[in-house]
């Protein structure tokens, strides 16, 4: 396991960026927001997560997840190497601390791509500082068709995930924001919305902008 997803001190995890949650049921396109999102804001940085799940055809271990196998995974949770873990369509997942902790400490916020277990961990232990995004395919139907071009996994798998769908949309309500993935474009728009209204609050709330309030009491 490389030493810098495994080494870390949790109890420090600095305060000073947001971690941005997107989380959706499996197909509805939240990885590709999240590459998007990547693609065009310099100062957001990927939480690389853990899984003992199998490779798909194109993923790299260390860019997409780091791949390991269950016994690594038990010994990381031993070690209080996560951040959040969780069990998902019986494989586990788990976001190491380490790189999180040093994205904040170089004031770069931090972009999950976790269920809705991991954001209920990850609000617990860092509330305010958290920003959920929920994002829903616009039907079923649609859902499907999504995970059948993508073309990554088999029917049985599929199947499942489909299953999985309506139970994870059920918790909807534990998200600041719910967002229909509809047209791509439109809801890339309303994600790098939220993330600069998000911004600023935080930035107020910190006193990050406190320059411009001096400015208007001269
Ligand atoms: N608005 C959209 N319209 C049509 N296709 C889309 C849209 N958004 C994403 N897709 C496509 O849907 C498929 C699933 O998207 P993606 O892999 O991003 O889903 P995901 O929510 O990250 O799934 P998982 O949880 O399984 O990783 C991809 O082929 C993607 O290109
Ligand atoms: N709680 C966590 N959930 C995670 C993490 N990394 C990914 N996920 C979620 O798992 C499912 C399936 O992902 P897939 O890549 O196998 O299709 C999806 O809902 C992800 O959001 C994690 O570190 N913690």
């Amino acid at each position: 396991m490389a030493d810098d997803i495994s080494s870390h001190s949790n109890d420090k995890l600095s305060r000073r960026g947001l971690l941005f949650v997107l989380s959706s049921p499996s197909g509805a396109g939240k990885s590709t927001l999240a590459r998007m999102l990547l693609g065009a804001d310099d100062e957001i940085a990927m939480s690389v997560s853990v899984t003992t799940r199998a490779q798909r055809p194109g993923e790299e271990h260390g860019k997409d997840y780091y791949f390991v196998t269950g016994d690594e995974f038990e010994e990381m949770v031993a070690d209080h190497a996560f951040l959040e873990y969780a069990t998902v369509f019986g494989h586990r997942y788990a976001t190491p601390a380490a790189p999180v902790q040093k994205s904040l400490e170089h004031g770069q916020d931090v972009l999950f791509d976790i269920d809705w277990q991991g954001t209920q961990q990850l609000y617990q232990r860092a509330g305010q500082d958290v920003v959920r995004v929920f994002i829903l395919p616009p039907t079923l139907a649609e859902l499907r068709d999504r995970l059948e071009s993508r073309a990554t996994d088999s029917n049985e798998i599929i199947d499942s995930r489909m299953q999985r769908a309506t139970s994870e949309i059920s918790h909807w309500d534990g998200y600041d924001y719910v967002l229909i993935n509809d047209d791509l474009d439109a809801c890339f728009a309303k994600v790098k919305q939220i993330l600069s209204t998000e911004r600023l609050r935080r930035a107020r709330q910190t006193g990050l902008i406190g320059f411009v309030r001096d400015l208007v009491a001269e």
